[in-house]
């Protein structure tokens, strides 16, 4: 059974006792589960009824997690005009990172070479036009 809530549905659910979270656009009831995570109640409270997808990411929680979580689904996000935008984790930011900074970085270093040797090479020709110039 998958039910669909809408955010503002979702955002009623903030007490520990009826306890929901979104994560990657997926409701989660977590109720039953806030006394027993590891990393606290408080964490989880403090996403309650809110988009928990970056503090859930930013932990880096095992598979193990991800399987407690698969069984605390209790449907998905019907996102509606207004709502606040889907959060991508950091984790998504920094694999899709190095990559590209890397890359620009390649670019940047390569620009900076040949700006070295076209500097370097007209400085050597001026030196050697005066040098020819004296004699
Ligand atoms: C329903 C969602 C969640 C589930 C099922 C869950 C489950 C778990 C589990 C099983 C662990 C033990 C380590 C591991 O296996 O990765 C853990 C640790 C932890 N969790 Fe969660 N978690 C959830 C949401 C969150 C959220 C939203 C936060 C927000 C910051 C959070 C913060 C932490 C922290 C800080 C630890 C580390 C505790 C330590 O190692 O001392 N968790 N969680």
């Amino acid at each position: 059974m998958s039910q669909e809530l809408t955010f503002k549905e979702v955002a009623a659910h903030n007490s520990k006792k009826d306890l929901y979270l979104i994560i990657h656009d997926k409701v989660y009831n977590v109720s039953s589960f806030v006394d027993e995570h590891p990393g606290g109640e408080e964490v989880l409270l403090d996403v309650g009824g809110q988009d928990a997808t970056e503090a859930f990411e930013d932990v880096g929680h095992s598979d193990e997690a991800r399987e407690i979580l698969e069984g605390l689904k209790a449907g998905t996000l019907k996102r509606v005009d207004g709502d606040p935008a889907p959060k991508t984790a950091a984790t998504d930011k920094i694999s899709a990172g190095p990559g590209g900074k890397s890359d620009s970085g390649a670019g940047f270093g390569i620009g900076l070479y040949a700006v070295i040797l076209v500097g370097g090479l007209a400085a050597y020709l001026a030196y050697s036009f005066m040098q020819s110039k004296d004699k």
